[in-house]
Protein backbone atom coordinates (compact mmCIF):
# COMPACT_ATOMS: atom_id res chain seq x y z
CA UNK A 1 0.00 0.00 0.00
CA UNK A 2 2.82 2.24 0.98
CA UNK A 3 4.49 1.50 -2.39
CA UNK A 4 1.30 2.26 -4.18
CA UNK A 5 1.21 5.76 -2.56
CA UNK A 6 4.85 6.35 -3.45
CA UNK A 7 4.24 5.47 -7.07
CA UNK A 8 1.15 7.67 -7.25
CA UNK A 9 2.98 10.55 -5.62
CA UNK A 10 5.90 10.16 -8.03
CA UNK A 11 3.54 9.94 -10.98
CA UNK A 12 1.78 13.16 -9.94
CA UNK A 13 5.15 14.84 -9.32
CA UNK A 14 6.66 13.80 -12.65
CA UNK A 15 3.42 14.58 -14.49
CA UNK A 16 3.39 18.05 -12.92
CA UNK A 17 7.02 18.60 -13.79
CA UNK A 18 6.41 17.43 -17.35
CA UNK A 19 3.45 19.78 -17.63
CA UNK A 20 5.52 22.73 -16.34
CA UNK A 21 8.30 21.78 -18.77
CA UNK A 22 5.90 21.61 -21.72
CA UNK A 23 4.27 24.94 -20.82
CA UNK A 24 7.69 26.58 -20.32
CA UNK A 25 9.01 25.25 -23.64
CA UNK A 26 5.95 26.50 -25.49
CA UNK A 27 6.34 29.88 -23.77
CA UNK A 28 10.00 30.03 -24.71
CA UNK A 29 9.25 29.00 -28.28
CA UNK A 30 6.58 31.67 -28.55
CA UNK A 31 8.91 34.38 -27.14
CA UNK A 32 11.62 33.25 -29.57
CA UNK A 33 9.15 33.39 -32.46
CA UNK A 34 8.09 36.85 -31.35
CA UNK A 35 11.74 38.00 -31.05
CA UNK A 36 12.64 36.64 -34.48
CA UNK A 37 9.70 38.51 -35.89
CA UNK A 38 10.91 41.68 -34.13
CA UNK A 39 14.51 41.23 -35.32
CA UNK A 40 13.26 40.64 -38.87
CA UNK A 41 11.19 43.79 -38.57
CA UNK A 42 14.10 45.82 -37.25
CA UNK A 43 16.36 44.46 -40.01
CA UNK A 44 13.78 45.31 -42.66
CA UNK A 45 13.36 48.86 -41.34
CA UNK A 46 17.15 49.24 -41.06
CA UNK A 47 17.64 48.05 -44.63
CA UNK A 48 15.00 50.50 -45.88
CA UNK A 49 16.61 53.36 -44.00
CA UNK A 50 20.09 52.50 -45.30
CA UNK A 51 18.88 52.33 -48.86
CA UNK A 52 17.03 55.64 -48.40
CA UNK A 53 20.23 57.21 -47.02
CA UNK A 54 22.25 55.74 -49.89
CA UNK A 55 19.86 57.29 -52.39
CA UNK A 56 20.10 60.69 -50.70
CA UNK A 57 23.89 60.45 -50.57
CA UNK A 58 24.05 59.61 -54.27
CA UNK A 59 21.79 62.56 -55.07
CA UNK A 60 24.00 64.88 -52.99
CA UNK A 61 27.17 63.51 -54.60
CA UNK A 62 25.65 64.11 -58.02
CA UNK A 63 24.78 67.68 -57.05
CA UNK A 64 28.17 68.41 -55.48
CA UNK A 65 30.23 66.80 -58.23
CA UNK A 66 32.48 69.49 -59.70
CA UNK A 67 32.34 69.43 -63.45
CA UNK A 68 35.81 70.30 -64.63
CA UNK A 69 36.11 71.90 -68.05
CA UNK A 70 37.21 69.27 -70.56
CA UNK A 71 40.99 68.97 -70.83
CA UNK A 72 42.95 67.56 -73.73
CA UNK A 73 44.98 64.42 -73.14
CA UNK A 74 48.67 65.03 -73.77
CA UNK A 75 51.15 62.16 -73.97
CA UNK A 76 53.88 62.15 -71.29
CA UNK A 77 56.49 63.63 -73.65
CA UNK A 78 54.35 66.64 -74.53
CA UNK A 79 52.76 67.27 -71.14
CA UNK A 80 54.64 69.93 -69.17
CA UNK A 81 54.72 70.67 -65.46
CA UNK A 82 54.00 74.37 -65.30
CA UNK A 83 54.22 76.70 -62.32
CA UNK A 84 52.11 79.85 -62.40
CA UNK A 85 52.93 82.27 -59.58
CA UNK A 86 49.98 84.53 -58.88
CA UNK A 87 47.87 81.88 -60.61
CA UNK A 88 44.76 82.65 -58.54
CA UNK A 89 44.77 86.28 -59.66
CA UNK A 90 42.90 87.95 -62.50
CA UNK A 91 45.37 87.27 -65.34
CA UNK A 92 46.94 84.19 -63.73
CA UNK A 93 43.68 82.29 -63.43
CA UNK A 94 42.84 82.80 -67.12
CA UNK A 95 46.32 81.59 -68.03
CA UNK A 96 45.82 78.53 -65.81
CA UNK A 97 42.50 77.77 -67.54
CA UNK A 98 44.10 77.80 -70.96
CA UNK A 99 47.12 75.69 -69.98
CA UNK A 100 44.94 73.16 -68.14
CA UNK A 101 42.65 72.82 -71.15
CA UNK A 102 45.73 72.25 -73.31
CA UNK A 103 46.45 69.21 -71.10
CA UNK A 104 49.40 70.36 -68.97
CA UNK A 105 50.00 69.80 -65.25
CA UNK A 106 49.64 73.05 -63.33
CA UNK A 107 50.99 74.15 -59.99
CA UNK A 108 49.55 77.45 -58.81
CA UNK A 109 51.31 79.44 -56.13
CA UNK A 110 49.51 82.41 -54.60
CA UNK A 111 49.60 84.35 -51.32
CA UNK A 112 45.99 85.51 -51.91
CA UNK A 113 46.76 89.19 -51.36
CA UNK A 114 44.85 90.05 -54.53
CA UNK A 115 44.28 86.49 -55.83
CA UNK A 116 41.09 84.59 -55.02
CA UNK A 117 40.65 80.85 -54.51
CA UNK A 118 37.34 81.09 -56.30
CA UNK A 119 39.19 82.07 -59.52
CA UNK A 120 40.60 78.54 -59.73
CA UNK A 121 38.02 76.59 -57.72
CA UNK A 122 36.79 74.76 -60.83
CA UNK A 123 40.18 72.99 -60.98
CA UNK A 124 40.73 72.22 -57.29
CA UNK A 125 39.94 68.50 -57.52
CA UNK A 126 41.45 67.92 -60.96
CA UNK A 127 44.33 65.44 -61.00
CA UNK A 128 46.47 67.77 -63.17
CA UNK A 129 46.09 70.69 -60.75
CA UNK A 130 47.70 71.72 -57.49
CA UNK A 131 47.23 74.91 -55.46
CA UNK A 132 49.91 76.03 -53.00
CA UNK A 133 49.36 78.87 -50.55
CA UNK A 134 52.83 80.39 -50.67
CA UNK A 135 54.45 83.80 -50.91
CA UNK A 136 57.19 84.01 -53.55
CA UNK A 137 59.37 86.12 -51.24
CA UNK A 138 60.12 82.74 -49.63
CA UNK A 139 62.06 80.15 -51.66
CA UNK A 140 60.15 77.32 -53.28
CA UNK A 141 61.48 73.83 -53.95
CA UNK A 142 59.52 71.98 -56.61
CA UNK A 143 60.20 70.32 -59.97
CA UNK A 144 58.80 72.10 -63.02
CA UNK A 145 59.50 72.59 -66.72
CA UNK A 146 58.15 76.14 -67.14
CA UNK A 147 57.48 79.05 -64.79
CA UNK A 148 55.07 81.87 -65.55
CA UNK A 149 56.05 84.39 -62.89
CA UNK A 150 53.05 86.70 -62.45
CA UNK A 151 52.93 87.14 -58.68
CA UNK A 152 52.65 90.85 -57.82
CA UNK A 153 49.72 93.23 -57.27
CA UNK A 154 49.23 95.17 -60.53
CA UNK A 155 46.56 97.76 -59.74
CA UNK A 156 48.02 101.12 -58.62
CA UNK A 157 46.00 101.35 -55.34
CA UNK A 158 46.98 97.76 -54.51
CA UNK A 159 50.68 98.07 -55.24
CA UNK A 160 50.87 101.45 -53.48
CA UNK A 161 49.06 100.04 -50.43
CA UNK A 162 52.26 98.42 -49.15
CA UNK A 163 55.13 99.69 -51.33
CA UNK A 164 57.82 97.80 -49.39
CA UNK A 165 55.98 94.52 -49.91
CA UNK A 166 55.57 95.36 -53.62
CA UNK A 167 59.33 95.93 -53.96
CA UNK A 168 60.09 92.70 -52.09
CA UNK A 169 57.69 90.75 -54.30
CA UNK A 170 59.22 92.05 -57.52
CA UNK A 171 62.82 91.78 -56.38
CA UNK A 172 63.18 88.92 -53.85
CA UNK A 173 60.21 87.07 -55.39
CA UNK A 174 61.77 87.18 -58.86
CA UNK A 175 65.17 86.24 -57.44
CA UNK A 176 63.62 83.16 -55.81
CA UNK A 177 61.85 82.13 -59.00
CA UNK A 178 65.02 82.61 -61.07
CA UNK A 179 66.87 80.50 -58.50
CA UNK A 180 64.25 77.79 -58.91
CA UNK A 181 64.46 78.02 -62.72
CA UNK A 182 68.25 77.66 -62.50
CA UNK A 183 68.08 74.66 -60.11
CA UNK A 184 65.55 72.66 -62.11
CA UNK A 185 66.53 73.97 -65.56
CA UNK A 186 63.08 75.46 -66.24
CA UNK A 187 62.21 78.26 -68.64
CA UNK A 188 60.91 81.37 -66.84
CA UNK A 189 58.58 84.01 -68.24
CA UNK A 190 58.45 87.24 -66.26
CA UNK A 191 55.22 89.24 -66.33
CA UNK A 192 56.72 92.70 -66.69
CA UNK A 193 54.67 95.79 -67.48
CA UNK A 194 54.17 98.81 -69.69
CA UNK A 195 54.87 100.76 -66.49
CA UNK A 196 58.59 100.18 -66.97
CA UNK A 197 58.31 102.88 -69.69
CA UNK A 198 57.08 105.30 -66.98
CA UNK A 199 55.53 108.49 -68.36
CA UNK A 200 56.89 107.84 -71.86
CA UNK A 201 58.48 110.43 -74.08
CA UNK A 202 58.27 108.13 -77.10
CA UNK A 203 55.00 107.11 -78.65
CA UNK A 204 53.98 104.38 -79.30
CA UNK A 205 56.30 102.48 -76.99
CA UNK A 206 58.71 100.17 -78.69
CA UNK A 207 60.72 97.55 -76.75
CA UNK A 208 63.96 99.44 -77.43
CA UNK A 209 62.74 102.49 -75.51
CA UNK A 210 64.42 102.74 -72.08
CA UNK A 211 61.60 104.59 -70.40
CA UNK A 212 61.07 107.66 -68.27
CA UNK A 213 60.51 106.65 -64.66
CA UNK A 214 60.56 108.71 -61.47
CA UNK A 215 62.64 106.44 -59.20
CA UNK A 216 61.32 108.02 -55.99
CA UNK A 217 57.67 108.66 -56.93
CA UNK A 218 54.64 106.78 -55.57
CA UNK A 219 54.59 104.37 -58.53
CA UNK A 220 58.31 103.58 -58.24
CA UNK A 221 57.76 100.54 -55.99
CA UNK A 222 56.08 98.85 -58.95
CA UNK A 223 57.85 100.46 -61.93
CA UNK A 224 61.34 100.15 -60.50
CA UNK A 225 60.49 96.77 -58.95
CA UNK A 226 59.61 95.41 -62.40
CA UNK A 227 62.64 97.10 -63.96
CA UNK A 228 64.97 95.37 -61.51
CA UNK A 229 63.06 92.11 -62.09
CA UNK A 230 63.87 92.43 -65.81
CA UNK A 231 67.49 93.23 -64.93
CA UNK A 232 67.71 90.09 -62.79
CA UNK A 233 66.28 87.93 -65.59
CA UNK A 234 69.07 89.01 -67.93
CA UNK A 235 71.73 88.67 -65.23
CA UNK A 236 70.62 85.06 -64.62
CA UNK A 237 70.49 84.44 -68.36
CA UNK A 238 74.02 85.79 -68.89
CA UNK A 239 75.71 84.40 -65.80
CA UNK A 240 73.82 81.14 -65.25
CA UNK A 241 72.34 80.40 -68.67
CA UNK A 242 68.73 80.55 -67.41
CA UNK A 243 66.23 80.47 -70.25
CA UNK A 244 64.11 83.64 -69.80
CA UNK A 245 61.20 85.38 -71.53
CA UNK A 246 59.98 88.88 -70.61
CA UNK A 247 56.45 90.06 -71.44
CA UNK A 248 55.72 93.78 -71.04
CA UNK A 249 52.00 93.70 -70.38
CA UNK A 250 49.82 96.71 -71.23
CA UNK A 251 46.43 97.60 -69.71
CA UNK A 252 44.19 94.54 -69.53
CA UNK A 253 40.55 93.98 -68.62
CA UNK A 254 38.12 91.06 -68.49
CA UNK A 255 36.16 88.71 -66.24
CA UNK A 256 37.42 88.07 -62.68
CA UNK A 257 38.81 91.59 -62.23
CA UNK A 258 38.32 92.32 -58.56
CA UNK A 259 35.32 94.57 -57.82
CA UNK A 260 37.62 96.78 -55.77
CA UNK A 261 40.50 96.49 -58.18
CA UNK A 262 40.68 100.29 -58.41
CA UNK A 263 41.74 100.36 -62.05
CA UNK A 264 39.84 102.43 -64.53
CA UNK A 265 37.84 99.64 -66.26
CA UNK A 266 36.29 98.14 -63.13
CA UNK A 267 35.84 101.58 -61.51
CA UNK A 268 33.95 103.06 -64.47
CA UNK A 269 31.77 99.99 -65.02
CA UNK A 270 30.80 99.74 -61.34
CA UNK A 271 30.08 103.46 -61.14
CA UNK A 272 27.95 103.35 -64.29
CA UNK A 273 25.99 100.30 -63.11
CA UNK A 274 25.17 102.03 -59.82
CA UNK A 275 24.35 105.42 -61.41
CA UNK A 276 27.24 106.93 -59.43
CA UNK A 277 29.53 109.68 -60.71
CA UNK A 278 32.16 108.41 -63.15
CA UNK A 279 35.43 109.67 -61.71
CA UNK A 280 38.09 110.86 -64.14
CA UNK A 281 41.40 111.59 -62.44
CA UNK A 282 42.86 114.74 -64.01
CA UNK A 283 41.80 116.23 -67.33
CA UNK A 284 40.92 112.92 -68.99
CA UNK A 285 43.17 113.57 -71.97
CA UNK A 286 45.65 110.90 -70.83
CA UNK A 287 45.44 107.78 -73.01
CA UNK A 288 45.47 104.03 -72.51
CA UNK A 289 45.17 101.05 -74.87
CA UNK A 290 43.08 98.21 -73.46
CA UNK A 291 43.43 94.55 -74.29
CA UNK A 292 41.08 91.71 -73.45
CA UNK A 293 42.51 89.14 -71.05
CA UNK A 294 42.16 86.17 -73.48
CA UNK A 295 44.33 88.02 -76.01
CA UNK A 296 46.95 88.58 -73.33
CA UNK A 297 46.92 84.90 -72.34
CA UNK A 298 47.47 83.84 -75.96
CA UNK A 299 50.36 86.31 -76.16
CA UNK A 300 51.98 84.99 -72.97
CA UNK A 301 51.78 81.37 -74.12
CA UNK A 302 53.02 82.34 -77.60
CA UNK A 303 56.02 84.16 -76.11
CA UNK A 304 56.85 81.38 -73.63
CA UNK A 305 57.05 78.88 -76.47
CA UNK A 306 58.88 81.18 -78.89
CA UNK A 307 62.63 81.62 -79.18
CA UNK A 308 62.56 85.37 -78.34
CA UNK A 309 64.57 85.98 -75.20
CA UNK A 310 64.48 89.81 -75.22
CA UNK A 311 61.43 91.77 -73.85
CA UNK A 312 58.21 91.77 -75.90
CA UNK A 313 55.20 94.12 -75.60
CA UNK A 314 51.84 92.37 -75.22
CA UNK A 315 48.99 94.84 -75.57
CA UNK A 316 46.27 96.17 -77.81
CA UNK A 317 47.28 99.31 -79.74
CA UNK A 318 43.66 100.56 -79.85
CA UNK A 319 44.28 103.84 -77.98
CA UNK A 320 41.61 105.96 -76.25
CA UNK A 321 41.63 108.98 -73.96
CA UNK A 322 40.21 108.25 -70.53
CA UNK A 323 37.47 110.77 -71.31
CA UNK A 324 36.47 108.81 -74.45
CA UNK A 325 36.59 105.65 -72.44
CA UNK A 326 34.23 107.09 -69.81
CA UNK A 327 31.76 108.01 -72.55
CA UNK A 328 31.99 104.56 -74.17
CA UNK A 329 31.13 102.87 -70.85
CA UNK A 330 28.41 105.39 -70.00
CA UNK A 331 26.72 104.75 -73.37
CA UNK A 332 27.10 100.98 -73.20
CA UNK A 333 25.61 100.76 -69.71
CA UNK A 334 22.94 103.39 -70.48
CA UNK A 335 23.40 105.01 -67.08
CA UNK A 336 22.41 108.38 -65.63
CA UNK A 337 25.90 108.75 -64.12
CA UNK A 338 27.60 112.13 -64.50
CA UNK A 339 31.24 112.32 -65.56
CA UNK A 340 33.17 114.26 -62.90
CA UNK A 341 36.83 115.22 -62.56
CA UNK A 342 39.02 114.48 -59.54
CA UNK A 343 42.62 115.64 -59.05
CA UNK A 344 45.15 113.81 -61.22
CA UNK A 345 47.23 111.11 -59.55
CA UNK A 346 50.95 111.76 -59.14
CA UNK A 347 53.20 110.67 -62.01
CA UNK A 348 50.24 109.31 -64.00
CA UNK A 349 51.59 108.34 -67.46
CA UNK A 350 50.04 110.65 -70.04
CA UNK A 351 50.17 108.43 -73.14
CA UNK A 352 50.41 104.71 -73.50
CA UNK A 353 50.18 102.58 -76.62
CA UNK A 354 52.19 99.46 -77.43
CA UNK A 355 54.12 98.85 -80.60
CA UNK A 356 53.39 95.15 -81.12
CA UNK A 357 55.30 94.42 -84.30
CA UNK A 358 57.88 92.32 -82.45
CA UNK A 359 55.24 89.91 -81.08
CA UNK A 360 53.58 89.62 -84.48
CA UNK A 361 56.82 88.98 -86.37
CA UNK A 362 58.23 86.73 -83.65
CA UNK A 363 55.31 84.37 -82.99
CA UNK A 364 52.41 85.62 -85.09
CA UNK A 365 50.50 87.18 -82.18
CA UNK A 366 48.11 90.10 -82.34
CA UNK A 367 45.02 90.89 -80.26
CA UNK A 368 41.68 89.99 -81.82
CA UNK A 369 39.03 91.21 -79.37
CA UNK A 370 37.57 94.65 -80.22
CA UNK A 371 37.06 96.94 -77.18
CA UNK A 372 33.26 97.21 -77.37
CA UNK A 373 32.81 93.46 -77.76
CA UNK A 374 35.16 92.67 -74.89
CA UNK A 375 33.45 95.18 -72.62
O1 LIG B 1 45.44 97.70 -66.46
C1 LIG B 1 46.62 97.36 -66.52
O2 LIG B 1 46.91 96.32 -67.01
C2 LIG B 1 47.69 98.27 -66.00
O3 LIG B 1 47.11 99.04 -64.95
C3 LIG B 1 47.91 99.91 -64.24
O4 LIG B 1 48.29 101.05 -64.92
P1 LIG B 1 47.32 102.30 -65.14
O5 LIG B 1 47.29 102.52 -66.60
O6 LIG B 1 47.71 103.46 -64.31
O7 LIG B 1 45.88 101.76 -64.67
P2 LIG B 1 44.55 102.46 -64.17
O8 LIG B 1 44.58 102.63 -62.70
O9 LIG B 1 43.48 101.65 -64.74
O10 LIG B 1 44.55 103.91 -64.78
C4 LIG B 1 44.38 104.20 -66.14
C5 LIG B 1 44.04 105.67 -66.28
O11 LIG B 1 42.73 105.91 -65.81
C6 LIG B 1 42.72 106.91 -64.80
N1 LIG B 1 41.65 106.57 -63.84
C7 LIG B 1 41.69 105.46 -63.09
C8 LIG B 1 40.65 105.13 -62.26
C9 LIG B 1 39.56 106.01 -62.16
O12 LIG B 1 38.58 105.78 -61.40
N2 LIG B 1 39.56 107.12 -62.92
C10 LIG B 1 40.57 107.44 -63.76
O13 LIG B 1 40.50 108.45 -64.44
C11 LIG B 1 44.13 106.89 -64.21
O14 LIG B 1 44.44 108.13 -63.63
C12 LIG B 1 44.94 106.57 -65.45
O15 LIG B 1 45.19 107.74 -66.16
C13 LIG B 1 49.09 99.10 -63.75
O16 LIG B 1 49.97 99.89 -63.05
C14 LIG B 1 49.79 98.33 -64.81
O17 LIG B 1 50.78 97.51 -64.28
C15 LIG B 1 48.85 97.45 -65.52
O18 LIG B 1 49.52 96.85 -66.61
Amino acid sequence: MRNYYWSLRNLVLFGGLALVAIVTCREIASIARENTKNVDGILMTGRDEVSELKKRLQALEKKAKIQHPAVKFLPEGKRKRILVTGGAGFVGSHLVDKLMIQGHELIVVDNFFTGRKRNVEHWLTHENFELIHHDVVEPLYIEVDQIYHLACPASPPHYMFNPIKTIKTSSIGTLNMLGLAKRVDARLLLASTSEIYGDPEEHPQNENYWGHVNPIGPRACYDEGKRVAETMCYAYKKQEGVDVRVARIFNTYGPRMHMEDGRVVSNFILQALQNLDITIYGGGKQTRSFQYVDDLVDGLIGLMNSEITSPVNIGNPDEHTIEEFATIIKDMVGTNSKIVHHPATEDDPQRRKPDIEKAFKGFGWKPVMPLKEGM
